[in-house]
């Protein structure tokens, strides 16, 4: 079992302690703080709601969470240890003396740091070159990004085992050129920080007004393509250059405040917070980073449904999952004598409706992916496809005979009916635990994607289509196949 140890359990500390434990890491966590085990509680009920469903593949079994009452106990035994105490120098420095005396040393040290230099976390050190900036962004449970900063006292060892370690729970590592104050991304969102208090002060916007100029505007834009590629679509058919021509003197004219910092005066603290509390404060804090997640979760499957950006993160995150998960891509180790695991996963948020269960939409999405899943494992995968051969549905009947709901984990088991010549005729079985909650009957015919008629699927697919239809003969016919809906009129 793969061991994190997190010191400091706060708003950041939590998020990598649900990321860690939720993708199958055991979690030793020290905080001094005797609320920590009750907030990094809260943390983990969010992310237990949201990140199993973020994907399509389930996850590995959670690891154990454990609370320590020193450092030292803590870091025993774990190969990743992630700082995350408020952001002082100081403070930092004096936990990595405590750490670095307990610690193995060829674990890990990742600071959250927002912006301080992994250089001055290494200063003063016995053994530097153990101590990375691993920079999450909030929620950590949700968001992929980390910036990885280095310096020449990491051994190429290190940075590559930072690297892994953060792919394996589902991140993706930025491995910035060099350090610098305020790695990359801090440095954007100071900017528009900075831009949004002189906007505040001056009476320009209120802080309802900004966040709407973010979120009904370039906020989306920018969380599909980022900035570069926005911009170069922006330039139209002359892209990047054109629009460099265009807005290139913008630089020269008052666009922006960004060297000039507001003061932080009491009356601006006063002023922004009251707006901020005629804004959202009707709403509890739990409340806000639950819609938070409600959305995140909805944009990130969108992408996902795209394979874009941070979508198509989580897609290759996914392929990484399906082993564990007992899913197969080939026939191999695939038991032919029982109905087929063509699904496994958690029900995802934005699966549900207004009956406060998964909308019934859902569970054909769910037999389309669970047919997906056969047509691979015979061999009917996207080379295949490419080639100009694939499988279209006909015809379906779905039955809901109980509720799934957001969180749970559903299986599908598939059996192959009728498969030869043309014809697929599958029978998936929808379970959550023992639970058989619905059954989904497909009939899809082989076709030619050129002339888009029916055609013989290749040699190899027919083949294996036949080995397991033969025998899935030999399974008692499950209850309900061929039916239809009603009596006939
Ligand atoms: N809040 C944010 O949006 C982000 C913060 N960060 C960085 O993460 C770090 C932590 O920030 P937050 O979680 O926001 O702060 P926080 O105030 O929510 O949590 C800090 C935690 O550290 C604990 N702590 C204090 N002294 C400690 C010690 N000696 N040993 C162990 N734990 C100790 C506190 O009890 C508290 O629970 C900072 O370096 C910050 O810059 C990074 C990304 C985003
Ligand atoms: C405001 N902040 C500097 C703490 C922000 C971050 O470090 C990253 C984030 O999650 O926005």
């Amino acid at each position: 079992m793969k061991t994190a140890a997190i010191i400091g359990g706060g708003v950041i500390g939590g998020g990598w302690a649900a990321r860690f434990l939720l993708n199958g890491w055991d979690v030793r966590v020290f905080d001094p703080d005797p609320e920590a085990e009750r907030k990094i509680g809260e943390v983990l009920g969010n992310a237990r709601r949201s990140l199993p469903g973020l994907g399509n593949v389930a996850l590995p079994p959670e690891g154990t969470l454990t609370f320590h009452g020193t450092v030292a106990e803590a870091v025993t035994g774990a190969e990743w240890i992630q700082e995350s105490v408020p952001e002082r120098l100081d403070m930092k420095q004096r936990v990595y003396g405590e750490i670095q005396a307990h610690c193995a040393p060829d674990a890990v040290i990742g600071s959250s740091t927002s912006g301080f230099k992994p250089s001055e976390l290494q200063a003063g050190r016995d053994n530097p070159g153990q101590i990375v900036v691993t920079h999450p962004f909030n929620p950590v449970y949700l968001l992929p990004l980390i910036e990885l900063v280095t310096t020449p006292a990491n051994t190429q060892g290190v940075i590559d085992r930072a690297k892994e370690i953060i792919s394996s729970v589902g991140m993706y590592p930025l491995h910035l050129k060099k350090e610098i104050d305020a790695h990359v991304a801090d440095r954007f969102l100071e900017a528009v920080w900075r831009e949004a208090l002189w906007l505040v002060k001056d009476g320009i916007a209120t802080t309802e007004e900004i966040d709407n100029a973010i979120r009904y505007g370039f906020g989306i834009r920018w969380a599909q393509m980022g900035l570069f590629e926005t911009y170069r679509v922006a330039g139209g058919e002359a892209g990047m250059k054109h629009f460099m021509a265009q807005f290139g003197p913008a630089l020269k004219w008052p666009w922006t405040k960004l060297m000039d910092v507001p003061e932080f005066t009491d009356e601006l603290v006063d002023l922004i917070a009251g707006q901020s509390d005629d804004q959202s404060g009707h709403m509890s804090i739990r409340e806000l980073e639950r819609a938070r997640d409600d959305n995140l979760v909805g944009m990130m499957r969108a992408l996902g449904a795209n394979d874009f950006g941070a979508g198509a993160l989580q897609n290759a995150h996914d392929l990484t999952l399906e082993t564990e998960a007992g899913l197969s891509r080939g026939m191999d180790g695939v038991d032919v004598t029982q109905p087929i695991l063509t699904q496994s996963r958690v029900v995802p948020l934005d699966w549900t409706d207004y009956n406060g269960h998964m909308n019934e939409a859902r569970y054909l999405e769910a037999y389309s992916q669970a047919t997906d899943r056969l047509m691979i494992i015979i061999g009917c995968d996207a080379d295949y496809i490419a080639n100009g051969g694939s499988y279209f549905t006909a015809e379906s009947h779905v039955r809901y005979l109980d509720e799934a709901h957001a969180g749970d984990a559903i299986e599908v088991k598939t059996t192959v009916i009728q498969g030869g010549g043309k014809k697929m005729h599958l029978w998936h079985e929808m379970f959550v635990g023992d639970r058989l909650v619905s059954t989904g009957e497909t009939m899809l015919l082989h076709v030619d994607l050129k002339t888009r008629k029916t055609s013989a699927p290749a040699p190899h697919i027919e083949t294996n289509l036949v080995k397991i239809a033969e025998a899935h003969a030999a399974l008692d016919a499950p209850e309900g196949l061929g039916r239809g809906v009603g009596a006939p009129r």
